[in-house]
C-alpha cells in the first residue's frame, strides 16, 4: 500500500527564530499515524530543524542539492552534507529551480543519482506551464520531464521516490488544478510508469499534487484515488494552516 504524504516546503522563508517558532507550533501537534509528514526548510536551518524533531514523527528534508558529492562549487550544498546534519530525503526538480536556476532534465537525472547513491530519498517535481496547458501538450510535457530526469534508475530505487505533480499555473497563484484535473495527469503517470517499468512499481510510488493547496481544497483533492497526498508552499508557513492539511487527510 502506498504511503499518505504531506510535505511542506518552505521555500525561502523563515529566519532561524522563525524557523524555531514553526517548528514550536508543529512539535505540540499530533500527527495523525497514516500520514507522513515532512518540513523543508532552507538550508541553514536544516541542523536546527533536525535536531528540533529529532523524537518527532516529522521529517525534516531538503529543498534541493548540488549534483556532485563534493568540490570546487562555491555557494553549493552536496548530499553527504545534508546526510551529515541528519537529511535523507531531498526535493529534486521543482519548477522554480527548472526556471529561476536553470535546472534542466539532464541535469536533474543527474541529482537524481547522486542523492540515489547517498543513499537518499528523492522527492521528483514535475509539471508542465499554463501554455503547454492551454496547448493541450501537458502529458507529452510530464512523460518527457519524467523520461529524461528519472526514468534511467533501477527497478530496485523505486522505493526510494516520490514523485509531485505541480503545474506551474497552480503555484502560489491561488488557482489549483481541480481535483480532475489532478487526478487525471496523477493517472496517466501511474499508467507511463506501469509501462516503463512494471505495474507494482506504479502502484507502490506515492505521487504527491503541488500548487495552492490550502485547508479548504486539500481534501477534495488528495480524496482521488491516485493523489497520495500534497507538496504544499504557502500553507505550510503556517502551523495551523499546515495541520489542518495533514488532519484533513489522515483518517
Ligand atoms: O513546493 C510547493 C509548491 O510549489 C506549491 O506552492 P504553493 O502551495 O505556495 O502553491
Amino acid at each position: 500500500m502506498r504511503k499518505k504524504i504531506v510535505a511542506g516546503n518552505w521555500k525561502m522563508n523563515n529566519d532561524l527564530s522563525q524557523t524555531q517558532d514553526l517548528l514550536a507550533s508543529l512539535k505540540t501537534q499530533v500527527i495523525p499515524e497514516d500520514v507522513s509528514v515532512m518540513v523543508g526548510p532552507s538550508f541553514t536551518n536544516l541542523y536546527q530543524a533536525f535536531q528540533s524533531l529529532k523524537d518527532h514523527p516529522i521529517e525534516v528534508i531538503a529543498q534541493n542539492m548540488h549534483q556532485s558529492s563534493e568540490g570546487a562549487y562555491t555557494g553549493e550544498v552536496s548530499a553527504p552534507m545534508l546526510r551529515s546534519v541528519g537529511i535523507t530525503t531531498v526535493i529534486l526538480g521543482h519548477s522554480e529551480r527548472r526556471a529561476y536556476f536553470n535546472e534542466n532534465d539532464a541535469l536533474l537525472a543527474e541529482k537524481v543519482n547522486t542523492a540515489l547513491d547517498n543513499d537518499m530519498k528523492v522527492i521528483f517535481c514535475f509539471g508542465e506551464e499554463l501554455d503547454e496547458r492551454k496547448a493541450n501538450n501537458h502529458f507529452n510535457i510530464v512523460k518527457s520531464q519524467l523520461e529524461k530526469g528519472l526514468f534511467h534508475i533501477s527497478k530496485e530505487h523505486w522505493s526510494n521516490i516520490v514523485l509531485a505533480y505541480e503545474p506551474v499555473w497552480a503555484i502560489g497563484t491561488g488557482e489549483t488544478a481541480s481535483p480532475e484535473q489532478a487526478q487525471e495527469m496523477h493517472s496517466f503517470v501511474r499508467k507511463t510508469i506501469a509501462s516503463e517499468y512494471t505495474s507494482q512499481i506504479a502502484e507502490n510510488v506515492s505521487i504527491l499534487y503541488g500548487g495552492s493547496v490550502k485547508p479548504n481544497n486539500a481534501a477534495e483533492i488528495f480524496g482521488k484515488e491516485d493523489v497520495d497526498g500534497g507538496l504544499i508552499g504557502g500553507a505550510a508557513l503556517d502551523a495551523q494552516s499546515f495541520m489542518a492539511i495533514v488532519n484533513g487527510f489522515g483518517k
